[in-house]
């Protein structure tokens, strides 16, 4: 079991306003990093007021990452996720909403932090967004899970820097076994991505929620 804690702080609009502009500033600073052409002297200098600036956000600290509760069709508390979490600076991030027929649906551009091969997107990130767009659609279907099986189909290479569509839908449940697809496509809206998934309920969970 996970020893971090379960229990988390919850933000207000204005807080949350505020880290998620500082979470955009430092995915701003991750990108600078990997593609400045600064000189070394400079890059150790701009290293050590980074260092900085940890140090002082670093003065009050949680456990773990806030939570948010939001009534509106964004879906996601963990403001922390790795794909989705608006004050986590290593998520795109990724803006997911679900419409009415349970289709999660999200718009997103990757740059140079992406990169597997040149110019494109690295396999195992466009499996991430796929595992949470899944996830997702199997959560907003009401049977929510932790991902058992994630299958994905590369069709063609998925472009950097150009805005790109995930797409999700549940496709079926047997038991506590829930299973979902979906799509990641490029501009022309053809298809880069395809992927199946099988969620599964952890019985730990279930007995939590009664
Ligand atoms: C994610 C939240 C979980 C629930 C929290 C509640 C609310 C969440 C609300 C909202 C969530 C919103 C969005 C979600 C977004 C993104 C999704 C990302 C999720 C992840 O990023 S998540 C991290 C990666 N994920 C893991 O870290 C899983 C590690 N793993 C386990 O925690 C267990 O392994 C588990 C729970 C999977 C199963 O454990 P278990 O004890 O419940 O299963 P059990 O043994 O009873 O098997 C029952 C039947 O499933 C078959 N079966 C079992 N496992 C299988 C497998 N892997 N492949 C194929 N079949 C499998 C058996 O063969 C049997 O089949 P049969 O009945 O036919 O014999």
């Amino acid at each position: 079991m996970s020893t971090m804690p379960m229990e988390r702080h919850q933000l207000g609009d204005e807080e949350s306003a505020a880290l998620a502009g500082l979470a955009a500033r430092i995915r701003e600073l991750a990108e600078a990093a990997v593609v400045t052409g600064t000189g070394a002297a400079e890059a150790a200098a701009v290293a050590d007021e980074v260092a900085a600036l940890t140090a002082r956000l670093s003065e009050r600290r949680h456990d773990a990452p806030p939570y948010r509760m939001s009534g509106e069709a964004v879906l996601d508390r963990a403001t922390g996720n790795p794909v989705t979490g608006a004050l986590n600076p290593l998520a795109p991030p990724v803006v997911l909403t679900a419409g009415p027929d349970g289709v999660v649906r999200g718009e997103f551009t990757l740059g140079h932090l992406y990169e597997g091969p040149p110019t494109y997107v690295h396999g195992g990130v466009s499996a991430m967004v796929l595992d949470q767009a899944l996830g997702m659609a199997a959560a907003v279907s009401g049977t929510p899970g932790m991902t058992a099986t994630l299958e994905t189909r590369y069709r063609r290479p998925t472009p950097l820097g150009v805005p790109l569509t995930v797409e999700a839908k549940r496709s079926r449940v047997e038991g506590r076994k829930v299973y979902a697809s979906g799509t990641i496509s490029g501009p022309d809206g053809r298809v880069t991505v395809e992927a199946t998934a099988m969620f599964i309920m952890p019985d730990r969970f279930v007995a939590a929620g009664e």
